[in-house]
């Protein structure tokens, strides 16, 4: 991989590049080998870390002799590939690069939990895939009428569905925050990014957005998820890829942006340490999460229409708490099911001292979400332990259950370079929303991310095609008079007033 430059710019212009590429995740290691691949290799990859790959990120656990690569950030290819048909880009980049993955069983693997220990629901789980597959197809028939969205909590309300116990409603967690939240059953369970509760998905968008990536007959890849367990972490699927056409000059890591000014003419990014770097274009594809705090300033201000797309969506947060024990005690499936009192207590945990995966390791996750990630992010690493302990202890009362040998979680929101896990779709965020944060304001500012992406919002594969996207106009640009810029809407319009409700302009 190149290494880290502050100092290296391309000066083959008056500026310092075309094109600055901000960030270096997938969406902008792809946009550049776009660029690349279409002749354009006057580009530079500005980025705050000390390496590539963004949100793809791991972490090594473990006591001397006993230590693994685990995956903080994404850890599933979803949707891998049917047959001969599409394959799931990042499912591609893994072959390619050899980097090993393990498909996970995530509806046939599953021990269930409450807080007397072992409980058989896995009934309750069936029924709550079949009232999910329902809800999805529910969603398309409201598309066919133009109804308007509702969130999730409506649609499992309208259909019967609502939880009437703690079982029920750790399975519809299962189905609706974490699932859908990147491991999805093979099931259409819909939405990969729902992290928060079920209230602020949409309905439609969580359908689609399931449909697209899991269901073939819809376009997608395939129904199963695919596990990274590469010791190398995921993380090299894009390094590897970079390493074969980024030159050294061609990337500035260790290079944060405080600045984004642009104007008909070009655009000037300010770094924190006050270099200024100057281009004909510019493609952010910072996360959601940046762009809501205000990190960025831009000059002038984003126009209204960026600004209410950018803060209509939301950045959901995803949480991984990895435990290493001497030795394995727990269940022999690849996942199990914990209902608490409380929703969303410690309620996911999947087993990495599985034959198919870390053999031997002592490794064990849980996995939180939306708020509980948020208030877990604010207490010391010894609190938060000892609250996952009490949860495995109540799964395990008749056993004594050990202190971990090892114990760590990322806090993903409180980050300055993310500020969330993954953004996240709400029934009051429109298509015409989504058009407007992908847009372009004045020809030269671009965006990029996961979180452009109207399919794939959320996935790994929508960082990836909106990249790809990206790349293709931008070359346009860069090449001359076919430069149409992104369209938006001034504003996006789906409302109708009340009709006794006389508003005077
Ligand atoms: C915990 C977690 C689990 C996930 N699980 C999955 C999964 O299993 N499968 C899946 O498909 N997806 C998963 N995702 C989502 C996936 O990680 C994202 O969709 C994808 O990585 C986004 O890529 P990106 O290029 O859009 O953004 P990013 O990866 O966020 O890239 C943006 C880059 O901008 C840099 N940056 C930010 N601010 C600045 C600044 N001021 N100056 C310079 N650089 C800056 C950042 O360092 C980063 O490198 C998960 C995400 C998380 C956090």
């Amino acid at each position: 991989l190149p290494s880290p430059s502050t100092t290296h710019y391309n000066h083959r212009s008056t500026k310092d590049a075309k094109v600055l590429i901000l960030g270096g995740g997938v969406a902008g290691v792809i946009a550049a080998r776009t660029l690349h691949r279409k002749g354009i290799d006057d580009f530079l990859i500005v980025e705050a870390r000390d390496e590539l790959g963004g949100r793809m990120q791991n972490y090594t656990i473990g006591v001397p002799g006993k230590q693994y690569t685990v995956e903080v950030g994404p850890n599933w290819i979803q949707g891998t590939q049917t047959g001969n048909g599409t394959a799931n880009p990042i499912l591609t980049l893994a072959r390619k690069h050899h980097v090993k993955n393990q498909y996970n069983d995530l509806d046939g693997s599953i021990t269930t939990y409450d807080y007397n220990g072992l409980k058989d629901y896995l009934d309750i789980l069936d029924t709550s895939i079949d009232q999910f597959t329902q809800i999805v197809a529910d969603a398309g028939e409201r598309v066919k009428l133009q109804q308007v969205d509702l969130g999730l909590q409506s649609a499992y309300g309208i259909t019967g569905a609502t939880p009437k116990n703690i079982y029920e409603a750790a399975c519809q967690y299962y189905e609706v925050d974490w699932v859908h939240v990147f491991i999805l059953l093979i099931i259409a369970t819909a939405h990969p990014i729902d992290a928060q509760a079920p209230d602020q998905n949409s309905w439609i968008a969580s359908a689609w957005n399931n449909n697209f990536t899991f269901d073939v007959d819809m376009g997608g890849f395939s129904d199963e998820n695919n596990l990274c367990i590469d010791q190398r972490g995921f993380k090299t699927i894009i390094q590897a890829e970079a390493a074969e056409f980024l030159q050294p000059e061609q990337v500035s890591l260790n290079s944060v942006v405080t600045t984004i000014a642009y104007s008909g003419d070009g655009v000037t990014v300010t770094l924190e340490n006050s270099t200024t770097l100057t281009a004909d274009y510019v493609l952010c594809t910072f996360s959601l999460g940046v762009l809501q705090y205000g990190d960025i300033a831009f000059k002038p201000d984003l126009p209204s229409w960026k600004t209410e797309a950018i803060q209509s969506m939301v950045m959901a947060t995803y949480t991984k708490i990895f435990l290493q024990f001497e030795e394995k005690f727990w269940f022999d499936t690849e996942m199990a099911v914990y209902a608490d009192k409380e929703r969303g207590r410690y309620p996911i945990w999947q087993s990495l001292d599985h034959v198919k995966f870390f053999p031997g390791s002592g490794l064990v996750f849980v996995t939180v979400t939306g708020d509980f990630s948020l208030r877990i992010e604010g207490m010391e690493d010894s609190d938060v332990q000892e609250e996952v302990m009490e949860v495995l202890r109540a799964m395990y009362p008749n056993i004594t259950v050990p202190d971990p040998v090892a114990f760590h979680f990322k806090r993903w929101n409180v980050d300055p370079l993310f500020r969330g896990s993954y953004s996240n779709w709400p029934p009051s965020f429109l298509p015409g929303h989504s058009e407007n944060l992908r847009a372009t304001v004045d020809k030269r500012l671009w965006f990029a991310g996961e979180a452009t992406s109207l399919k794939y919002f959320g996935f790994l594969h929508g960082a990836y095609f909106e990249g790809l996207n990206a790349g293709e106009e931008i070359a346009k640009c860069v090449e001359g008079p076919a430069c149409t810029g992104r369209e938006h809407f001034n504003s996006v319009v789906d409302a109708s007033p009340y009709p006794f409700v006389s508003i005077t302009p």
